[in-house]
């Protein structure tokens, strides 16, 4: 049995700031990296075997993190990037217009391939994040990934895991620095393939970041 551990990103200044980070970026802020030294502290006797993190700033240097405290290296792979909010990165979520939240309400209701203008649908992030997770079964017998990603992306790749909608990501609480597991294996009680072990543990962190409180 393959288990593969998912890690989103510690906080960042655009997360406290409320504002939308796509595949745009903003550093972790000091909360974000005591987070990530929680989270490291957390996994380090798992026995990690492989670090690999979408090459945005935020998640790279999250990564870098828990290597560090494993003592392993980072593999980078933009397969795990967050979902790509076109137009409206960079904006702050309490700034949009009625249109364009109706953009950002299409990308989330299920509307099929709904995506903000210059952005990317669900559908696409739930095809490249599946592909970053099989690539894991390729790694030599024994190895114990982590991947770290994103909020959607990572919601996204549980929820169709569970065999429900991209879209069903918004129902999913993953929180900054928090910890799921994903396994490959043949139980004869469970469906083959993939199943979620864990989702979005943060029993690690000594508070949860202020934006998510704020939600
Ligand atoms: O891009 C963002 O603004 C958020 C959305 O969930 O993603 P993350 O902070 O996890 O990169």
């Amino acid at each position: 049995m393959l288990q593969v551990y998912l890690v989103r990103h510690g906080e960042t200044m655009w997360n406290a700031e409320r504002r939308i980070q796509g595949q745009s970026d903003s550093p972790l802020t000091a909360r974000g990296e005591r987070q990530a030294a929680q989270v490291a502290q957390r996994v380090k006797q798992l026995n990690i075997t492989h670090v690999i993190a979408s090459d945005l700033g935020r998640t790279t240097r999250t990564a870098e993190i828990i290597a560090n405290i494993c003592g392993c290296g980072v593999t980078l792979d933009p397969r795990l990037r967050e979902l790509d909010m076109g137009v409206l990165e960079r904006r702050q979520l309490d700034s949009l217009t009625q249109e364009e939240e109706s953009w950002r309400r299409r990308l989330v209701n299920g509307t099929p391939d709904g995506r903000i203008p210059g952005g990317e649908s669900m559908q696409e992030v739930s095809v490249r994040m599946h592909g970053a997770l099989n690539a894991c079964c390729e790694l030599p017998q024994g190895s114990r990934p982590l991947l770290v990603s994103h909020g959607m992306a990572l919601g996204c790749l549980v929820s169709t895991i569970l065999g429900l909608a991209p879209w069903a990501e918004r129902r999913l609480r993953l929180r900054n620095c928090s910890l799921s597991r994903v396994d490959f294996q043949q139980s004869p009680w469970l469906a083959p393939g993939w199943v979620v072990e864990m989702a979005g543990d943060i029993s690690h962190l000594d508070a949860p970041a202020l934006d998510e409180l704020q939600r």
